[in-house]
This record gives structure tokens, C-alpha cells and sequence, in this order.
């Protein structure tokens, strides 16, 4: 029987995939009692006891061993939205990681199933291996190149040292820059550059130093965000250029601008990471995928990962992906303002005040992510749990379809895709 004390836990994706980003990370001499993934997830912002903690790692497993014994059938666990994790745990339990301790592969002593629920506090906490190399850990972030962020080094005490600069202090910088404020960068580490100083005042006011010099935001940091304007990426960087050593990371949020281009206006060997990030990062709940350059390592996309995990879902990926990211979150979070505005005023035509309805509409989007989210399920799945057969819903959708809703949206992502790899091309 599970404790009833911890049964109700409702956690995140988010939070899941940090604590396994920090499971992996740990060294697991000091995280035998799990004391250590408890202070780290503390220092996160989550709250959790360490038998919680302890829990939760008893359920993935279980998840991952149900999965194991019963390939063909689709996976019931008890973590919504398992498929999530499903990869990381493989390639937890299938490498000799040393949360498993040798000999992983052979039968396990705190093999646990959906049915034999023990006392959490009973349960084994990951032992110790001795056999930490490199070699082992590449065997844990799996097949892709681009995966093998998933090693991150989420170390506060690096993000607090890191000097970080902004050029450009726009909404997205500003985005940007309150995400990472949220985690453990220090205000008194980060500067920002811009011509005038309309936008400066609200960085201020976060305690972050301010600029007219780009020069002296790039000789003062180690990694930089370039977050002007897309046509004004070549200047920037041309001016810039002479003070960009090789201890910088140079990470360009601008829409379209190329890896290859950055790295042709950046002195030879340059560090350059390609970052599109979308406005919800100001309120921690960004979608962020990046590529790395040619001479970024694993590293310091590892760092940028753990710079920025504060501002939401971080991903890395091929260059190619940047642009129909562009087009899905980028300029999604828009398509989703379109919707929620026309949601509203359906409502307003039927008779309720503007306020109330803007109001509803936001807490119906707010409600329908994070539900989409936390679930795992698909949306199809989704919305077919909200249709009663006859009802009022599929009235509703059958209108939106008639209305082409999803081919427009579908040919929006298309289009703002397209237009990033246009404006790559100029
Ligand atoms: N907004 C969004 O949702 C997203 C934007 N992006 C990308 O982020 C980048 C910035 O966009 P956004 O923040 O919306 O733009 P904004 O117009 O809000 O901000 C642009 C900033 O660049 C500054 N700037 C202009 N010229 C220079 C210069 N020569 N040197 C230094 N700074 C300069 C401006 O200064 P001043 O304050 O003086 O006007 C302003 O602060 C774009 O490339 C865009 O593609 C990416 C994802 C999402
Ligand atoms: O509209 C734009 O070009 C930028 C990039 C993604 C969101 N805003």
C-alpha cells in the first residue's frame, strides 16, 4: 500500500527531469542517503523530504522495470506522462551508471513493482559505484549527439561566479535575465547594453548594471547573450568582435541568424550557441532550445543549460531544429495570445463583461498547458475527455474545424519557419 503521507505528490515534468538531471550528476558517495539530491533540489525551489524524494526515484524505477518485462504493452504506470522520462531512465538503468552500482543488468535487490508498494522509507537509496569514468557516463545520455546535454552540471556555485552580459535590452533579454535572476545568478554579476536607455530602468531595478557600451558588457563577462534585433546581429558583432576572447560564450537569441554566420562575424574558434527562447521565460515557464557551434563543447552547453533552467524547459538540439522551434514556441506563445483574445471575445458577443472573459480565457489557457503538461497524455486525448457525446463541446469544435482552426495553425508554424530561415538567409 503506498504511504499515504506521500502518495499525493503531483509532481512536475519539469521537476522530474531535474531530479534526475541531478541523480545522474551527483557524485553518489555523498547522496547515499539522498541527503545531497535533497539539498540541491531545495536549492532548486523544490520542497520535498528526502523520503519523498526516495519515492519518487521507486516509482521511475518501477515504471522503467513494468516497461522492461512488458515491452509490447502500453506503459500504465503510475508516473503520468512516463514516456518523458522513459529514455533517461533507460539509459540510467542500462548503463553502469553509479546510481545503480555494479552489475546492473543482472537481477536487482531493490527491484520494486507496481504491486509491492514497501515503506518509502525502506527503500533503497542508488549505491555507490566506484566505477565513475567518463566512458561510463557517455553510456548514459543515450543515442544522440545533441542528447548528451542531458550530463548537465547544475552547479549553483558556477552560475552564481559566471559574469554574464546582455547586448540588447529588450523584452527578451529582460525575459531572459529575470529567468535566470529566478536560479543563482547574481544581479551584481550581470550587465546590459543598449543605444538608449528606454529600456534600462526595469534591469535596474532587478539590480543588474547598465550600459551604453557593448565593448564593456563583452569585456566583463564570460558569457554573453546577443539579443538585438536580427539585422543588427552583423554590426553588433562586428563591433564587438575584437574584445571576444576564447573564454567567452557568445549565445545569440536572435531569430534566424545562423551558427554559421555568427561564426564567421566572431574571431576564429569563437564559442557560439544558437538559443531561441520564447517569452514565458519571464515568468519561469519558457520553452528554450539551442545548437551549439562548431566550438562550443558539451560543456558549455551544459552550462548554458544550467544557467537557464530556471527559465523554464530547456532543450538542445540540431541547428535545424532552431527555426520550426522559432515558428512552434518563438512566435507560438503569440498564436496561443491570438486564441485566448478570440476565446474572450466569443465570450463578450454572448453577453459577459470584457474583464471577466480576458480574465477566464487566460486561466482556461493557463489551465489546458499546464494540465497538457503535467499529464503526459496527448492533446487528442485530452480533448476527447472534455466532449460528452452530443454535448457542447464538439458543437464548439466541429465549428473551429469548419473554420480550418487546425490548418491555419499548422500553416502558421510553417510560415514563421519559413520566414526564420529566410531572414538565416539574408
Ligand atoms: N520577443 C520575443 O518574444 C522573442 C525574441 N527573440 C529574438 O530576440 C531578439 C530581440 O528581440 P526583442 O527583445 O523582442 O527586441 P526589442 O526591440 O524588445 O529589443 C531590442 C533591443 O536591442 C537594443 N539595440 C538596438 N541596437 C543595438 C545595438 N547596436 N547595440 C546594443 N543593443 C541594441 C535595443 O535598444 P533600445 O532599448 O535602446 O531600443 C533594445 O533594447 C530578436 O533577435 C528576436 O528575434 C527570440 C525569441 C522570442
Ligand atoms: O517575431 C520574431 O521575429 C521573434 C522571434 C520569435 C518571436 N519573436
Amino acid at each position: 500500500m503506498d504511504d499515504p503521507g506521500i502518495k499525493k505528490q503531483n509532481w512536475d515534468v519539469n521537476e522530474t527531469e531535474l531530479f534526475l538531471e541531478i541523480l545522474k550528476d551527483l557524485d553518489m558517495k555523498k547522496c547515499l542517503d539522498g541527503r545531497k539530491a535533497h539539498r540541491r533540489m531545495t536549492a532548486a525551489g523544490y520542497h520535498r523530504t528526502v523520503d519523498q524524494l526516495k519515492f519518487r526515484w521507486k516509482l521511475l524505477k518501477s515504471a522503467y522495470y513494468k516497461c522492461k518485462r512488458e515491452p509490447n504493452l502500453p506503459a500504465p504506470t503510475k508516473i503520468q506522462g512516463w514516456w518523458r522520462y522513459e529514455k533517461t531512465m533507460i539509459a540510467i538503468m542500462e548503463s553502469r551508471h553509479p546510481l545503480l552500482g555494479a552489475g546492473v543488468n543482472s537481477v536487482r535487490n531493490d527491484e520494486v513493482t507496481e504491486d509491492s508498494d514497501g515503506e518509502a522509507s525502506m527503500l533503497h537509496w542508488p549505491q555507490p559505484c566506484p566505477d565513475n569514468t567518463a566512458q561510463n557516463l557517455g553510456l548514459i545520455v543515450g543515442v544522440m549527439p545533441w542528447m548528451r546535454c542531458s550530463l548537465i552540471k547544475m552547479d549553483p556555485e558556477m552560475d552564481s561566479q559566471l559574469k554574464i552580459g546582455f547586448i540588447g535590452a529588450g523584452n527578451m533579454a529582460f525575459g531572459i535575465a529575470k529567468g535566470i535572476l529566478s536560479g543563482n545568478a547574481l544581479p551584481a554579476n550581470i550587465k546590459v547594453s543598449a543605444p538608449s536607455s528606454r529600456n534600462l530602468g526595469r534591469f535596474q531595478e532587478l539590480g543588474v548594471a547598465v550600459t551604453h557600451s557593448n565593448e564593456e558588457v563583452v569585456s566583463g563577462s564570460d558569457l554573453v547573450f546577443v539579443a538585438v534585433k536580427p539585422h543588427l546581429v552583423a554590426p553588433v558583432l562586428t563591433e564587438i568582435s575584437e574584445h571576444v576572447t576564447e573564454r567567452h560564450i557568445i549565445v545569440s537569441v536572435a531569430a534566424g541568424v545562423t551558427l554559421a554566420t555568427l561564426e564567421e562575424l566572431l574571431p576564429q574558434n569563437s564559442v557560439a550557441i544558437r538559443l531561441m527562447p520564447n517569452l514565458p521565460c519571464l515568468v519561469q515557464e519558457g520553452a528554450l532550445l539551442f545548437a551549439r557551434g562548431s566550438h562550443a563543447k558539451q560543456e558549455d552547453g551544459a552550462l548554458l543549460r544550467s544557467l537557464l533552467h530556471r527559465c523554464g524547459l530547456v532543450e538542445e538540439g540540431p541547428e535545424a531544429w532552431i527555426d520550426i522551434h522559432t515558428g512552434l514556441s518563438g512566435s507560438g506563445v503569440a498564436f496561443v495570445y491570438l486564441f485566448a483574445e478570440a476565446l474572450a471575445e466569443g465570450a463578450v458577443k454572448m453577453g459577459m463583461p470584457s474583464a471577466l472573459a480576458h480574465s477566464i480565457a487566460s486561466q482556461t489557457v493557463l489551465g489546458a498547458g499546464k494540465l497538457l503538461r503535467e499529464s503526459g497524455k496527448h492533446p487528442a486525448q485530452l480533448r476527447s475527455e472534455v466532449c460528452t457525446p452530443g454535448g457542447t463541446t464538439i458543437y464548439g469544435l466541429h465549428t473551429l474545424e469548419q473554420g480550418g482552426l487546425r490548418a491555419a495553425t499548422m500553416s502558421a508554424v510553417e510560415s514563421a519557419t519559413e520566414r526564420a530561415r529566410e531572414l538565416g538567409r539574408k
